[in-house]
């Protein structure tokens, strides 16, 4: 069945302090969103609100067509979309632990698991890295990571926030495939940038935050495609 998240009637404030409202957005499986907004305008707060980690000032977060909530989880939307943060929380250990702890949740067999863990080594290209710190990865290769550990559980719902600020053009080509392949195999993608990149013009939908509102439309802004980017498949 396909899964979706439903935010109603949303109005965020710090303090007295209005970030934004709007009366409803859906982000489903299989949707590819760009959601556009100037630094500050809370670009990281609403994909925060919409994965149940914080909680809006007004209105509500539902999840439709998802397994049960367990009893025992107080919050029943926690887990149910992927949220990466804009600087990637790794675990203390090996680049190789980092990618492998991704997998107990999985749902192939072991050789699957196996198979998967091999190309997500292979499209970040983190093969030299496997036995590093994890810690001692530098930016860009801590986002790939990041972004590979979330290609390997192939989530339904994953929200990237701001995945390829920061990177040099190889490691925005590497996550950008990724990212790609995440597309073609159906994960619901909700990618905040505060400008268009090679990623953006993957976006179908677009959600702006602007003077306190979050308009949702269909028209991407275009992205001058230069000659560096261009997606090269994961197979
Ligand atoms: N817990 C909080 N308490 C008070 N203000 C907050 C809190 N979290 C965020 N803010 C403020 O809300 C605004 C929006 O922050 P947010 O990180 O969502 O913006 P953003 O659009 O993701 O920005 P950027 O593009 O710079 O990452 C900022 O001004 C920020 O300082």
């Amino acid at each position: 069945m396909t899964v979706k998240l439903v935010a109603k009637n949303i109005r965020k404030n710090f303090k007295d302090r209005l970030l934004f409202e709007f009366e409803q957005l859906t982000f489903c499986q299989g949707d590819v969103i760009y959601l556009q907004g100037d630094n500050g305008s809370g670009k990281s707060t609403l994909m925060k609100l919409i994965a149940g980690i914080i909680k809006p000032s007004a209105g509500t977060v539902t999840a439709e067509g998802f397994e049960p909530t367990k009893w025992w989880r107080k919050n029943s939307l926690l887990g149910k979309a992927v949220y990466l943060h804009q600087h990637a929380y790794l675990f203390d250990g090996s680049v190789e632990y980092n990618i492998r702890y991704a997998l107990p949740k999985s749902q192939l067999s072991p050789q699957q698991q196996q198979e998967r863990v091999e190309q997500a080594i292979n499209m970040a290209q983190l093969g030299a890295l496997l036995k590093s710190d994890a810690t001692d990865l530098s930016g860009g290769e801590r986002q790939r990571l990041a972004v590979a550990r979330a290609w390997i559980t192939q989530p339904k719902l994953l929200m990237l926030d701001e995945p390829i600020s920061n990177m040099d053009k190889q490691s925005q080509k590497l996550v950008l495939a990724m990212i790609n392949q995440l597309k073609q195999d159906g994960t619901g993608l909700l990618i905040s940038s505060h400008q268009t990149c090679g990623l953006t013009a993957l976006c179908q939908k677009h959600w702006h935050i602007s003077e306190h509102k979050v308009v949702e439309s269909n028209h991407i802004p275009r992205f001058e495609q230069s000659q560096e980017f261009h997606y090269v498949s994961a197979n």
